[in-house]
């Protein structure tokens, strides 16, 4: 028998093995389902060859059905040493699910049960493999709504955006993902199903639940999950501002804040990025920077709230131009076609790197990021989203035409390697939302310190074997490494 038959040998039996193990699984072991599952949507694996694909193939793809299923698949996998990746929905933009070849991919789709609805206490718990979009829907039928807007909402699973940190577009009145999360069910590494205390809060030592809130698959395997539901908005009221540079906007926003004021939405975008609002709004933009607000809840305490902002931003040098830019962008938020038609061309990439920090570099750090990173990307611009009374997130979208693959991968490295190591200088946070996959996993060291090591303690203990998702969050890095 030559070697590639007997590991196809081995890898039948030891499917055949899993069957017999966890007889509800649906394992299917098809290539064309393999490669669909080896990656999610992180530019790199969309320009992978055959021989890079080949490497990062799961061994077969294992549909569960309850956290029963996944425990029976994880015990399977203990006993035999084989890694094991969670799989939400795929839409991860930074190579989460991405591992080496030898695993198996446990799919989550079919955690798609009904969401139970607690009305008396308003939470809703929630199979982690159903769409935040299909909740969103069915809340909405109930009167309640969940507002955490990503702009994925409708490709992305509820685990993956609480095992991601995920943000949404009314995160400055709403808070982001672990501010809705009250409770989790885990399947642990070892096969125990676990459920997290569950109360408006607690002090009853760290909170559990949020030890997984952002874990990557790493420490467990989310299988539902409780959240807090608020009544649906009776009014929400959006409007653009228009300034001259970021500095003035930026100043602006940390003053509505400081006033105590909230609304749901603020974005800031820059001169360039603007002026795809600016156009569709048919407003000249002469070159000015343009600030999307929006406010929402009850319809008296929206309207006081934007009318008090808006003289705050008037009084601070913003052009009030009403209500379009700002309806422009709530009826395009859920568009991103741009990331496709960017990364359509074999040679092209088209990405968004955001990243947080506080006030006292996020004006500077627009310009500093953009200016370096620009010998290697064709284009490239930024908006601020996700602000706090300490400071904000920058979100920075580039577009490179590259002449190869070899071009296009080595400045597309080059642009992530320039802005990661300058948030670092600047004090910064190397990701404020879609985590830490395989574009940041070494840039971990540097943005933890000494911190990392409390991480890798609990993942040493949850997972001794290192079986699910090995390799990920840093956890394998030297202490002195980082890019
Ligand atoms: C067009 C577009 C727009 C986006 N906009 C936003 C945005 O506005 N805000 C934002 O935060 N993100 C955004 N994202 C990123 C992405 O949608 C989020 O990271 C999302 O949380 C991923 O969810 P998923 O179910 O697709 O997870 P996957 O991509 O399948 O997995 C992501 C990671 O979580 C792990 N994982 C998944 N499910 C579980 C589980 N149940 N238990 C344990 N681990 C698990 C995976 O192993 C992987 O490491 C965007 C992505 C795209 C493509």
């Amino acid at each position: 028998m030559n070697s590639q038959a007997a590991v196809k040998t081995d890898t039948d039996s030891l499917i055949n093995a899993l069957r017999k193990h966890a007889p509800r699984c649906v394992i299917d072991s098809s290539l064309e389902t393999r490669k669909a599952r080896a990656h999610d949507r992180w530019p790199i694996a969309a320009k992978w060859s055959e021989e890079e694909m080949n490497n990062h193939t799961p061994l077969a793809v294992v549909r569960v059905g309850s956290a029963r299923d996944v425990s029976q698949v994880l015990t399977f996998a203990g006993a035999h040493h084989i890694p094991v990746v969670p799989f939400g929905a795929g839409s991860g933009v930074v190579g989460g699910v991405v591992n080496q070849r030898g695993y198996l991919c446990i799919d989550l789709s079919g955690l798609n049960g009904k969401p139970e609805l607690d009305a008396e206490n308003g939470e809703v718990t929630v199979p982690s493999g159903v769409l935040g979009g299909d909740l969103e829907k069915i809340l909405n039928e109930a009167g309640r709504r969940l507002p955490h807007y990503p702009q994925s909402l409708a490709l992305a699973s509820i685990g993956g955006l609480v095992a991601t940190r995920s943000s949404g577009t009314f995160s400055s009145k709403y808070g982001n993902i672990e501010n809705f999360v009250t409770s989790l069910e885990v399947v642990l590494p070892d096969g125990a199903i676990i459920h997290t205390q569950r109360s408006p809060r607690s002090s009853t030592g760290p909170s559990v639940a949020q030890m997984f809130v952002g874990s990557e698959g790493t420490l467990g395997i989310i299988t539902a999950v409780t959240l807090r539901t608020l009544p649906l908005a009776t009014s929400q009221l959006f409007r653009g501002v228009a300034f001259e540079g970021v500095g003035p906007g930026l100043n602006a926003v940390r003053q509505v804040l400081d006033s105590g004021l909230m609304p749901a939405v603020i974005r800031l975008y820059d001169e360039k990025e603007a002026v795809h609002i600016f156009e569709k709004s048919g407003i000249e933009p002469a070159h000015r920077t343009l600030l999307v607000l929006a406010f929402d809840g009850n319809p008296a305490v929206a309207a006081a709230e934007q009318a008090e902002s808006l003289k705050i931003t008037a009084a601070l040098g913003g052009e009030d131009l009403g209500s379009k830019p700002g309806e422009i962008w709530e009826k395009t938020r859920y568009d991103a076609g741009w990331l496709d038609r960017g990364n359509a061309g074999e040679f092209d990439f088209a990405d968004a790197i955001e990243i947080a920090a506080g006030w006292h570099t996020l004006e500077a750090l627009h310009d500093k990021v953009l200016n370096a990173i620009s010998p290697y990307a064709d284009n490239a611009f930024a908006h601020y989203s996700h602000f706090y009374s300490n400071g904000g997130a920058i979100y920075f979208i580039f577009f490179i035409v590259g002449k190869n693959k070899q071009d296009a991968e080595s400045r597309f490295n080059q642009v992530w390697d320039i802005t990661m190591r300058t948030v670092l200088e600047h004090g910064g946070s190397i990701s404020h939302h879609h985590g830490v996959g395989e574009a940041r996993k070494h840039w971990m060291v540097r943005e933890h310190g000494d911190s990392l090591r409390v991480l890798a303690k609990l993942k040493q203990a949850l997972d001794p074997r290192a079986i699910l998702s090995p390799g990920k969050m840093g956890f394998d890095e030297q202490p002195e490494a980082g890019k």
